[in-house]
């Protein structure tokens, strides 16, 4: 394989003789340049298109309810359109295949058609079969592929052109890796990182395409050491299904899931420029649509909260606010006074138990029977009554009174009228009320009898003092799920809401006919000003709701939808979620098609996952498949070397994956002032500041030390985090302070420790509080050593 580079700020154009298109004068710059800024054009004019399009379509009023809808639809699609152009300005065209027949294509974000020229592509969207030789073709399979050019672009500008001509008899001076287009990766992974995550559309690795197109159906996991490129790999593969299947998964939706909010707005980015806007990302803490998270758990409380074994703490809490009272309840209704008694509510309670329906349905059940008991309860006084007022000797024996006195008609008046009787509802709510699962949960977190009547079976006291709080509404991540399983089995009954809405609908009918009669009556006014009237009351009536609906995309109503089902999901650091966060996640997505994306060495939840069979078996049994990622793209070799010493200590049967590049700069320790740690970090951090420039520089540390570190380092460019927050997140440089505090700050502290040193793109520093490192752990004596071989400041 040869490799030829030019670059107009550096170079002269190369006027690469071979490739396809530009004239004989003309250099291969030239030719490009040309290119491109024709598609920018095209670019330019799809947008005026649409924009005048939606304008139109916007400013059109009146028509039938369905052509109301239609247009409400066609608005939505062209919003869509309108964000897809506006995303991918920036690289629009990134590649091009030349092929050993001859032809030539150009590689894009989306594609572009010349519709004057019989719809002639004239840029490829990368999703496209065609261009899978882009990121597949090597000198030893060249796929019928003779040269694969990559370009860059600043603004509209060519700025950088690599050639690999893939030839076999040619020098090949590539990496073992196996990398393609291996200059333009380099270049991308040597660039300065930003706020948001950059997409990897122009220099997607065989075995990471291999992942983004694979089948949509089944559960597939990625499995890959840091940096692997997991979460580009998935949201790229997120793009790719919704190109593949975009008729099924659009009305359906994609779920991506990340661990933290910081972390969805790192990604944010990237689906956008990929031309998608259609994807909902979401944490586990905000898939209870009404529910905003505002606490955190400790981690013990998280712990508890995650295990299974709450599904039945839950059932049982459900069970006990079913209740049957021990003594008889004295019910002082409007016209008397009646008694239920223990007996008869356990045979409802039995009953409604039967009816295998959630709670706030079997409610209906269970008073049910004891409002049939109670009416019974009723007619039988009152005859008593009545009896009790006839005279003795008026009637004969076969002349039996009561026998005429109340027919079922009449007990079912007596049933109706109870029903509706304050005290009687009052003294049924009392023994099976209605919730809602914030209100169970809110209780059941907030009281110590509740809770250990509910959970004597499985948690003892110290687990139970871990989830109890003393606000009801302080929810966190962890509640999420059990909020969930709740709504589950306590279910919703919205029997009386329909049927007010059903009847609130009849109504609006009605007047609508009535008044729609009277203009038909009225000479006076004019056809088309009935016809206005007509259509705004008929518009008004019928096609509201499913103008609300078609206003919206699939992710905006999936995260207004607690029973949303999507048609693929997407989890990244799966490793991290517990087992209830499992449960909620297959109730969202029932066909389980699914990306789960993680890496079992970097689990830091104590709920997470050391397995992936044994999270995910209960949901697919073996029936998921494994790819794993191989090559790091982040993390330089130096920095590498480092991690894998402390790797090697807790986790030694792990394989880390090869470090794509070097830097040249060795990884530093130093010890900070123990009594004053923040004031010594923060002279490193200015330190630090002038070796990375303008990119990205992060503090890492323990939890304790994370509010003075953040009080005193204010930079734009610099972040303080906690080692959880820095989940999947990466930075120019990183200092790591007090690992052994990290260590020791959990069970899982080693694999904390891992995840922070391998956060860097270039340098990585280690500051201990003094003394720190002489004492203690294998890992930590590990890392010093590993440090101090390379270099020390
Ligand atoms: N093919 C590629 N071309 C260019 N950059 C890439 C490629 N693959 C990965 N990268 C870059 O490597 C870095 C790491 O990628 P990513 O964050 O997706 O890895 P990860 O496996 O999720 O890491 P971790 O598990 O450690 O959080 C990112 O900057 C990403 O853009």
């Amino acid at each position: 394989m040869t490799r030829e580079r030019a670059g107009n700020s550096t170079s002269s154009p190369d006027g690469h003789a071979t490739a396809g298109g530009h004239t004989g004068d003309e250099s291969a710059f030239e030719y490009e340049q040309r290119y491109i800024t024709m598609l920018y054009d095209k670019l330019d004019r799809e947008r005026a298109a649409t924009t005048a399009e939606l304008s139109r379509t916007l400013g059109s009023t009146g028509g039938t309810p369905q052509e109301r809808t239609e247009r409400d639809v066609a608005a939505t699609m062209l919003r869509e359109r309108h964000a897809q152009l506006e995303g991918v300005e920036a690289g629009l065209c990134f590649g091009r295949l030349d092929s050993t027949d001859g032809t030539s294509m150009h590689i894009g974000r989306i594609g572009l058609f010349d519709e004057d020229d019989d719809y002639e592509p004239l840029l490829i969207d990368w999703r496209a079969p065609v261009a899978r030789p882009f990121y597949l073709a090597t000198a030893a399979s060249p796929q019928g592929v003779r040269l694969r050019r990559h370009l860059r672009l600043r603004l509209r500008t060519v700025t950088e052109i690599d050639d690999e001509v893939l030839d076999l008899d040619a020098e090949d001076t590539g990496h073992d890796l196996g990398l393609a287009g291996e200059a333009a990766l380099l270049a991308a992974l040597n660039k300065q990182r930003g706020e948001h995550m950059q997409d990897i559309v122009a220099t997607i690795q065989a075995e990471q395409d291999r992942i983004i197109r694979a089948e949509a159906t089944g559960t597939l996991v990625v499995q890959g050491g840091p940096g692997t490129g997991k979460t580009a790999v998935a949201l790229h593969r997120a793009a790719y299904l919704l190109y593949e299947h975009r008729a099924a998964l659009s009305s359906r939706g994609i779920l991506v899931l990340g661990p933290n909010s910081i972390f969805l707005h790192y990604i944010g980015q990237v689906l956008p420029s990929l031309g998608e806007t259609g994807v909902l990302l979401a944490t586990m803490g905000e898939l209870f649509p009404g529910i905003r998270v505002r606490a955190s758990d400790s981690r013990a409380g998280s712990a508890v909260k995650g295990r299974e074994s709450m599904v039945d703490v839950l059932r049982t809490a459900v069970a006990n606010r079913q209740r049957v009272p021990d003594e008889p309840v004295t019910i002082h209704a409007e016209r008397e006074t009646l008694v239920l008694d223990p007996d008869t509510c356990g045979k409802a309670r039995q009953q409604a138990r039967d009816s295998g329906t959630p709670h706030n349905l079997a409610r209906r059940v269970f008073h049910g029977v004891l409002l049939d008991a109670l009416a019974r309860q009723a007619a039988e006084r009152l005859t008593s009554e009545v009896l009790d007022d006839v005279p003795e000797a008026g009637y004969t024996e076969d002349e039996d009174p009561t026998a005429q006195l109340l027919d079922s008609t009449d007990v079912e008046e007596i049933r109706a009228e109870l029903a509706q009787d304050g005290a009687v509802r009052a003294a049924l709510d009392e023994l099976w009320p209605e919730y809602t699962p914030q209100r169970l949960l809110g209780e059941l977190l907030t009281d110590r009898p509740d809770l250990a009547a509910a959970a004597a079976d499985h948690l003892d006291d110290t687990e139970m003092d871990a989830v109890l709080r003393t606000k009801s509404i302080a929810w966190t991540a962890g509640d999420v799920p059990l909020l969930d399983e709740l709504a589950e089995l306590l279910g919703e009954d919205d029997t009386e809401s329909r049927e007010r809405r059903a009847q609130a609908e009849r109504e609006e009918l009605a007047y609508a006919q009535g008044v729609l009669h009277v203009m038909e009556q009225d000479d006076e006014l004019a056809d088309e000003e009935r016809l206005q009237v007509g259509d705004i009351l008929d518009a008004e009536l019928l096609a509201e709701r499913e103008r609300q609906r078609s206003e919206m995309t699939a992710a905006q109503r999936a995260a207004a939808d607690r029973t949303w089902t999507f048609g693929h999901v997407i989890v990244d650091e799966a490793q991290e979620l517990t087992a209830m966060d499992w449960r909620l996640i297959m109730r969202r997505c029932p066909n389980r098609s699914m990306t789960v994306v993680g890496d079992v060495a970097q689990t830091s939840a104590p709920g997470g996952a050391s397995s992936w069979g044994e999270m995910l078996s209960p949901y697919v049994a073996d029936r998921w498949r494994l790819a794993e990622l191989t090559v790091n793209y982040r993390t330089p070799a130096e920095i590498m070397d480092v991690a894998s010493t402390v790797l090697a200590e807790f986790a030694p049967e792990v394989r880390l994956p090869d470090a794509v590049r070097e830097t040249g700069v060795a990884p530093w320790e130093t010890e900070v002032a123990v009594e004053d740690v923040a004031r010594d970090v923060h002279e490193l951090v200015l330190a630090e500041r002038r070796e990375v420039g303008e990119g990205t520089l992060a503090v890492l540390c323990p939890r304790h030390r994370e509010r003075e570190l953040a009080e005193l380092i204010r930079y734009e460019s610099v972040s303080v985090l906690r080692v959880e927050q820095a989940k999947g997140l990466e930075f120019d440089g990183v200092i790591v302070v007090a690992p052994e505090e990290i260590i020791q700050e959990s069970a899982r502290g080693h694999n904390d420790l891992f995840v922070a040193l391998t956060r860097s793109t270039q340098c990585l520093g280690i500051a201990h509080p003094a003394g720190d490192h002489t004492t203690h752990t294998g890992s930590l004596r590990a890392l010093t050593r590993a440090v101090r071989g390379r270099s020390h400041r």
